[in-house]
């Protein structure tokens, strides 16, 4: 964001004082937006402003809300005199206007409350500058947060409005810095809307960010390439897109998109131009999993799937498959023998595979040269000698798709540096653990949650945000991290690099699951395929 800013004024299109006043206008629009009764009569509102250029919007804030109307208190942790340049010039303008009261544990004096006329509280104390711990001001904060939530179902609470970010969390990573064994949310800054600006900011879509933000709204101050669709140009419903041409690809971190164009199909192709995956799967009475990815792999396209099993299961899985093809496949040999047929150009390895049977098929699947997903047992197999699997792994076309407890086998050291309490801002995050994993594994690396984070080797990193009105909490449930890995192997059989198949099948994997709603089961999420790719129109 300071490389977009920096890019904008050192071209001369725009000034720091201009982005801040765009940014100050920007939060009252929004705020009259979400809650348009606010417009409809001036109230009164508290802001809360800090020692840098986040303070600098608030004092925008204030004086956009009075020529409003609106009595408007103002309050500033920190010292006027060592404002920033633009915050100072806005710090100054306010005064003309009205009072500035230090910000302490004890201000704003009696608490805005149920009934006592304050509308709106604005959090502009810390922005993207958070360096440390704010730990100082808890009781204030605790209070500010008791109106948040109490504003959800009474309206005489006021509403509190974070600006770019509420106050401690970092930007970078969704972690509160300082926060160690406590639950962060009960004392923190909590906003019921938070307007950041340009584009969302990682910390509003990982770790604690969505629960800390409330709703985010993204406004445009008019720098470069600020988040408009390109015309004519097909958008994910409710994906929001910053296009950061100041940030090399290497280090620019998008939401997941998918891939429109390729998962059309054209008229004249026939089943063998979709690729053929072959899904593994371990023995008796544990198919499921692996006839669960077969399925993904089939709805999501793929023009045929195989699904291979050990001979003793062979009648379990012919009773329950019919469009999925089933092959009896013993070992690794039987797999060699398999792979000599140059269509199967895909290979799901690791839902329910069983962990010996995993480490004698993964190094022929890797060793075949054919893209492959690896989940589950595939990853687990591999939890003592994780460099033996990284040596297959590195510059193949593969996809590992670990969860937290899978991902942390196999990077023990990158998942100790993720789970520590953050002490400064920028904490490390699930971005800096995504893309440091797949370097070491040189290939594709999808870290599973609410949060999904997609690295390439290259550091090319998406991240698949399941938060505000993409949440799915019902995604949760047995079964669908291994759903997940068959859309990956059918996007791959499809012809997808890694990354796109990753991206785009994790995508379509909350869609799937938004589509269907609460009560789903991993089964429906195949079964909801062709719903969704209706209302994308293909
Ligand atoms: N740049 C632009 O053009 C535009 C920027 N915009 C706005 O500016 C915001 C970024 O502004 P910013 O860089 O000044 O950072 P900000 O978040 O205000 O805080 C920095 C200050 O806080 C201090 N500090 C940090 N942590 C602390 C702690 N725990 N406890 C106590 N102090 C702490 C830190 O001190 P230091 O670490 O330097 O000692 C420094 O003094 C951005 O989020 C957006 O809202 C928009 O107007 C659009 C145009
Ligand atoms: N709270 C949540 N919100 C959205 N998606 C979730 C949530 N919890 C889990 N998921 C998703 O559900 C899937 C679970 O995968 P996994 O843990 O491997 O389960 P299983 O092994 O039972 O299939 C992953 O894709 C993950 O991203
Ligand atoms: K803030």
């Amino acid at each position: 964001m300071r490389a977009i800013e920096e890019a904008a004024i050192a071209s001369g299109a725009v000034t720091g004082l201009e982005l801040m006043e765009r940014a100050g206008r920007g939060v009252v629009e929004a705020v009259f937006e979400e809650w348009p009764e606010l417009a409809a009569a001036p109230q009164r509102a508290v802001v809360l402003c800090g020692p840098g250029n986040n303070g600098g919007d608030g004092f925008v804030v204030a004086r956009l809300l009075r020529e409003w109307g609106w009595e408007v208190e103002v309050y500033l942790y920190g010292d006027a005199e060592k404002l920033p340049p633009d915050a100072r010039v806005n710090y100054g303008r306010w005064v003309e206007m009205g009072a500035v009261r230090a910000l302490d544990e004890d201000a704003p004096d009696g608490y805005p409350d149920e009934g006592d006329g304050v509308a709106l509280i604005v959090d502009a104390i810390f922005g993207i500058g958070l360096t440390r711990p704010f730990l100082t001001l808890c009781r204030m904060q605790d209070q500010v947060n008791l109106c948040n939530a109490a504003s959800r179902s009474n309206p005489a609470f006021p509403h509190v409005v974070a600006v770019d970010v509420p106050s401690g969390l970092s930007s970078d990573s969704g972690a509160y810095p300082g926060y160690e064994d406590e639950n962060p949310l009960d004392s923190c800054m909590l906003a019921n809307l938070t307007v950041t600006f340009h584009a969302k900011k990682l910390g509003h879509v990982l770790g604690y960010g969505p629960d800390a933000c409330g709703k985010v709204v993204v406004k445009d101050i008019g720098l470069e390439g600020g988040g408009r669709p390109r015309g004519g140009e097909k958008r994910p419903p409710g994906g929001a897109v910053g296009r950061c041409p100041a940030v090399p690809p290497g280090e620019r971190v998008t939401l997941a998109e998918p891939s429109f164009y390729r998962l059309s199909k054209f008229p004249g192709e026939h089943k063998y131009s979709h690729g053929h995956a072959l899904i593994l799967s371990g023995g008796p009475g544990r198919g499921g999993a692996a006839r669960l990815a077969a399925r993904g792999a089939l709805r999501i396209g793929a023009g045929l799937v195989t699904l291979g099993c050990p001979p003793a299961a062979l009648i379990e899985n012919a009773a329950q498959l019919n469009a999925v093809m089933l092959r009896p496949l013993r070992d690794a040999e039987a797999l060699a023998e398999l792979l000599k047929d140059g269509r199967i150009n895909a290979l799901g390895l690791g839902p329910g595979l069983g962990l010996d049977r995993a480490r004698a098929l993964v190094p022929v699947a890797l060793e075949s040269g054919r893209a492959c997903v690896l989940d589950a047992d595939a990853l687990t197999a591999f939890a003592e000698a994780p460099e033996l699997l990284f040596g297959l792994t590195r510059g193949t076309a593969t996809v590992l798709t670990p969860h937290g407890g899978e991902f942390a086998r196999l990077f023990p050291d990158i998942a100790e540096k993720l789970t520590a309490p953050a002490q400064t801002g920028p904490a490390y995050c699930r971005v800096d653990a995504a893309r440091e994993a797949a370097a070491r594994a040189g290939c594709v690396v999808l870290l599973k949650g609410p949060d999904t984070v997609i690295a390439d080797a290259g550091g090319r990193c998406a991240v698949n945000s399941a938060a505000y009105e993409r949440a799915v909490p019902w995604l949760a449930t047995a079964g669908a991290g291994d759903v997940l890995a068959g859309f990956i192997a059918g996007l791959l059989a499809r012809g997808f690099d890694p990354r796109g198949a990753a991206e785009t099948a994790a995508w379509l994997h909350v869609e799937c699951a938004r589509s269907f709603g609460p009560g789903l089961i991993a089964e429906d999420l195949p079964e909801e395929l062709p719903q969704v790719f209706r209302a994308l129109g293909l």
